[in-house]
């Protein structure tokens, strides 16, 4: 049985029958990857992170998720998801850290299940794994976007995935917590969880990860983000 994680063979894609928004894609995966999708606005990265996830159906070709035809796969626990602007909480939404996190809890628990004292536990591992544990009782609304895209790292990882998948998680954080928050990643990866991350912060990108791939319509490995000009890629 093979490695790879995400095995992704001559994928085409179009939401509107005149324009396709991705081409004949290849891509694959391996255990223990931190893969960054870089590439321009509009590119088709979020398209192919849905492809992925199964929250879009590809036209043509296959994918294999954790060696399993997308279609056939229900482990819906080895993938977690962060999406764009998951961190746009404002002050008075009425949630602690905890409550949070506990919602990751959600999809193995069913919503009116309560809370025992393991999925404290659980929810209490989740958030020392992302070094904010301090925070528990605080309101969401009341951390930082860094924090508060910590916070939903630790959501993501309650459920124990095996694959994380992040899209422009950094969006609207400071320079010194994108790379803090890299560095997480980074810990979190030797930790043995897989990563696809699509990021805009090219910086931390090359010195985090271990494959960059830029999707641009096609995908393309790319073995040095300097052979791509910052304003092909969209950078901040
Ligand atoms: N639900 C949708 N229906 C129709 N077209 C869509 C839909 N979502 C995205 N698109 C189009 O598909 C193309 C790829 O979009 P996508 O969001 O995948 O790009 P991206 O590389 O993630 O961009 P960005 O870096 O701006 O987030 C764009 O032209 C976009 O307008």
């Amino acid at each position: 049985m093979s490695d790879k994680i995400i095995e992704i063979e001559d994928v085409s894609f179009q939401y509107d029958y005149d324009k396709t928004v991705l081409s004949h894609i290849n891509f694959s995966m391996r255990a223990g990857d931190f893969v960054g999708l870089v590439g321009p606005n509009g590119g088709g990265k979020t398209t192919l992170l849905k492809l992925i996830l199964g929250l879009n159906k590809a036209n043509n070709g296959t994918i294999r998720i954790f060696n399993t035809p997308i279609q056939e796969f229900k482990d819906k626990n080895k993938i977690a998801y962060v999406s764009q602007k998951a961190n746009a909480f404002n002050r008075g939404f009425p949630a602690t850290v905890e409550e949070v996190v506990e919602m990751g809890l959600t999809a193995s628990l069913g919503i009116f299940k309560r809370i025992k004292k393991q999925h404290k536990l659980a929810v209490y591992e989740a958030l020392k794994k992302v070094d904010m544990t301090s925070y528990a009782k605080e309101n969401i609304g009341n951390l930082s976007g860094g924090q508060q895209q910590r916070v939903f790292i630790a959501r993501a990882l309650v459920s124990e995935p095996e694959l994380l998948i992040l899209d422009e998680p950094t969006v609207g954080v400071d320079q010194q917590n994108v790379s803090n928050f890299f560095d997480l990643l980074s810990k979190l990866n030797q930790q043995h969880i897989s990563l696809l991350i699509v990021s805009h912060d090219l910086q931390a990108i090359a010195n985090h990860v271990t494959n960059v791939f830029f999707v641009n319509k096609t995908i393309q490995a790319i073995d040095s983000l300097e052979d791509y000009p910052l304003f092909t890629l969209g950078g901040e």
